[in-house]
């Protein structure tokens, strides 16, 4: 249950086989406006019908302001209203995934997954699919301010990647995203809409928002959902997959006695499985930006952020990235500044604040609260500090000297560390990718085992983002592909618990 990212690309798997039966229910409609199919226009999906549109808790360490947190609400999920960035994580996050105890989710264990899951032409085959439904574009049309930023990033000495997605997964490069033909492709494009009509053992109902899990003797038999405004009930034969993203698949948990047991009991939940790693966890990237006015428009009209950025590392001892750098060819954040400019975004891609989802009510059709708790641990800050020193360094390139007019934010005056702390408490927002809620583990925060099997619950799995140990150093949708790919696989191998 859940039509997203993850939940596309299992009911697409599972359904292959003619001998089973798959149900995918999906809370938001079939579909949605039409500015889901232009890449451009993305930002204009925040806040309507496609997007759950939740708001944080007030955030502590953001001098206690509240955060919007979109989700997508539709067939596709949050790949259909997302920025489309097609990126994995570096071999080492999923290698310290494995080393963590989260066995078979190494980066060897997962490529064949990432493969399956992508079309990308004329990469290196060792790490490269070829012939998957989600078709990957990289820098075809490459407009003025993407070159001359990319000459910014060469000038400051940065190594150069030629595939971002491959074997070197590091440095500055060219951006891949999900674009087919000027439109968005999202995991309802690529694994069920072209299916559908002739897939008679797949049934997608739109619409259909799931109250909870049926669970008796230790056993999920089925889901409970309204659908046009009825209450009704569907029996699973085999499994119940719960693929709700980072904050339906815990919140659904929960109200359905799956969690952690004094937050439950509080609500009047009749507590089936005391699992206290439910909901807790939650991981974000932080960003912040360097936003410099420029005398015409930078934008080309295509994307709002463009197809190019950067993985660096702060400290050279790190195995991996811990800032990612983003370029946006609009301001964007926020909504305040004159519209002709740029911004270059950093992200702490590694944080280490950890947040919470909690339920506000035992009513699933009211929404849980969230806390990314972002910046609560201070290596975070530190992350930015030195992210933002980079985004500095970049805007006052020489190859970005015809564009870069005024610095707009922080502003020049902002200058010591102090300031620049305070400048990341009032403008640092979410990077809407939480994850690591129902994470993967066997210890007693963890949620599922190695195959995705909620503990303590038979017949039960969750595979989205949700379970990923802890945050992976870039955009997660790609991740979260490879995640549905080897659900799938798992559930076909080993058939139910
Ligand atoms: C604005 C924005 C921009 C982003 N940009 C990028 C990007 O460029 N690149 C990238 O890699 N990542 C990006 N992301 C993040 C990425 O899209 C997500 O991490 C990914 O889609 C998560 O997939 P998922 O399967 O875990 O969850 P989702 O795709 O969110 O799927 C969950 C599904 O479950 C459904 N659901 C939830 N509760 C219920 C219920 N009770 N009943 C029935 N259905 C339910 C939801 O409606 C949804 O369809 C972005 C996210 C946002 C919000």
């Amino acid at each position: 249950m859940g039509a997203g990212t993850a939940g596309c690309v299992v009911a697409s798997r599972l359904s292959e086989d003619p001998d089973v039966r798959v149900v995918l229910l999906e809370a938001g409609a079939a579909d949605g406006p039409e500015a889901m199919s232009v890449p451009s226009t993305w930002p204009t999906l925040l806040g309507t019908s496609v997007d759950w549109a939740y708001t944080s808790e007030p955030q502590t360490a953001l001098t206690g302001r509240d955060l919007t947190y979109p989700r997508g609400r539709v067939l596709g999920g949050t790949s259909s209203i997302n920025g489309m960035v097609h990126l994995r994580g570096h071999r080492a996050n999923y290698d310290g995934w494995s080393a963590a105890g989260a066995t078979g989710w190494g980066y060897e264990d997962l490529l064949p997954y990432f493969c399956r899951s992508e079309h990308a032409v004329g990469r290196d085959e060792r790490y490269r699919g070829t012939g998957g439904p989600m078709i990957v574009t990289g820098a075809e049309d490459v407009q003025p301010f993407e070159s001359a930023a990319f000459d910014a990033l060469a000038e400051l000495g940065l190594p150069v990647s030629d595939d971002l997605n491959g074997a070197d997964q590091e440095g500055a490069g060219w951006i891949e995203q999900n674009i087919v033909d000027g439109h968005r492709q999202s995991a309802a494009d690529a694994y069920i809409r072209p299916i559908l009509a002739h897939r008679p053992n797949l049934t997608v109902m739109a619409g259909a928002l799931v109250r909870g899990l049926v669970i008796s003797g230790g056993r999920c038999r089925g889901v409970e959902y309204v659908l046009d405004g009825a209450r009704r009930r569907i029996e699973a034969t085999r499994d119940v997959v719960l693929c709700a993203g980072a904050i339906g698949s815990p919140h659904l948990l929960m109200v359905s006695g799956i969690g952690p047991a004094d937050d439950l009991r509080r609500h009047g939940i009749d507590v089936v499985a005391d699992l206290p790693g439910v909901g807790r966890n939650l991981q974000d990237h932080p960003m912040a930006r360097v936003i410099r006015s420029t005398a015409g428009p930078a934008a080309s009209g295509m994307a709002v952020h463009r197809l190019l950025g950067a993985l660096l590392r702060t400290t050279r001892s790190l195995d991996a990235p811990d800032v990612q750098i983003f370029f946006f060819d609009r301001p964007f954040y926020p909504a305040t500044v004159p519209v002709d400019g740029y911004a270059v975004a950093v992200a702490a891609a590694r944080p280490h604040s950890r947040g919470t989802v909690t339920l506000a009510s035992a009513d699933p059709a009211v929404a849980p609260r969230i806390d990314p708790g972002l910046l609560t641990d201070d290596r975070d800050v530190a992350v930015l500090l030195a992210g933002l020193r980079m985004a500095r360094e970049i805007a006052g390139t020489r190859a970005l000297a015809g564009w870069s007019e005024e610095e707009l934010r922080p502003g020049p005056d902002i200058e010591d560390q102090s300031r620049l702390r305070e400048y990341l408490r009032e403008s640092v927002h979410s990077g809407a990718h939480p994850a690591g809620t129902c994470r993967i583990g066997d210890d007693d925060q963890g949620v599922v085992d190695t195959e995705l099997r909620v503990r303590g619950i038979t017949h039960l799995r969750v595979a989205d983002a949700s379970v990923m140990p802890d945050l992976v150093g870039a955009n997660p949708n790609a991740t979260v592909l490879a995640i549905g790919e080897r659900a799938a696989a798992l559930i076909r191998e080993h058939g139910a618990p």
